[in-house]
């Protein structure tokens, strides 16, 4: 990992978390993080949009970074159920995810699609985090650098820069699965990102790419010493400040 790429550790709450014991766990994780007075990396957590403007108090010195899991491409208007980048952005989001590959299935969400959210995401000014990543057919057929090169630029929002998009490199198959690819595929992936990446942006060595997929504490160490793994995004082991605290301490 290069230095001037500062880690960022991102937990997705997917649909998950009721005020109580949501707000608990992030007191919890906000105490941990204070504790250690200067964290070298950024901490995020994209609880479901209900609990944004409450988690967003609860972290309000941002030690940790509350952030969406999803947008409407658009500002506001007859979109019965969605919810803007500037609504999550006025609830104190600082980040949003889009592309999940949750999203990619159950909503059908196409890159275009994907790229209009992240556009809007940098219009409300937050950090679009944008996700890719193969189904497990797309790599037994060997097609997973061309799933990621065609999900990276077609993603990727106009204007991206290091500083307002991060990606993520999400397997689907490692997703809730508790299977993650080797060291060896994820640094593959992730060169070849970068990579792409460099066709299409001037700053594209300072973007962060994360890896994300049954990321847990026992194998967090060995994944982010993957090169150009810059930091990771979190599903089912964020839920709980204990699980979520030994993957920020590989990279704090
Ligand atoms: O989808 C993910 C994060 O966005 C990863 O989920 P898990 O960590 O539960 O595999």
């Amino acid at each position: 990992m290069s230095n001037q790429r500062r880690p960022l550790i991102a937990g997705n709450w997917k649909m998950n978390g009721l005020a109580k014991s949501a707000g608990n766990e992030l007191l919890e994780l906000v105490k941990l993080v204070r504790d250690h007075k200067a964290p070298n990396c950024d901490i995020l957590i994209c609880p479901p949009a209900t609990l944004v403007r409450e988690m967003a108090k609860l972290a309000e010195d941002n030690a940790v970074d509350i952030g969406g899991q999803d947008c409407h491409a658009a500002e506001n208007g007859a979109h019965t159920g969605d919810i803007s980048a500037e609504m999550l952005k006025d609830a104190g989001a600082g980040y949003c995810i889009v592309g999940h590959s949750e999203r990619r299935a159950d909503h059908g969400e196409t890159n275009a699609a994907v790229k209009a959210k992240a556009e809007a995401a940098l219009r409300a000014n937050m950090i679009a985090v944008v996700c890719v990543g193969e189904t497990l057919d797309e790599r037994e057929a060997d097609k997973t650098l061309d799933v990621i090169s065609d999900q990276v630029k077609n993603s990727l929002p106009e204007g991206a820069t290091a500083a307002n998009t991060v990606i993520a490199y999400e397997p689907v198959w490692a997703i809730g699965t508790g299977k993650t690819p080797t060291p060896l595929d994820v640094a593959v992936v992730h060169a070849h990102i970068r990579s792409e990446l460099g066709s299409l942006m001037n700053d594209s060595d300072q973007v962060r790419l994360l890896y994300g997929g049954s990321v847990k504490g026992s194998n967090a160490e060995e994944l982010m010493a993957v090169e150009n793994v810059d930091g990771a995004l979190v599903g089912g082991a964020s839920l709980k400040a204990a699980d979520f605290w030994p993957i920020v301490a590989t990279s704090i």
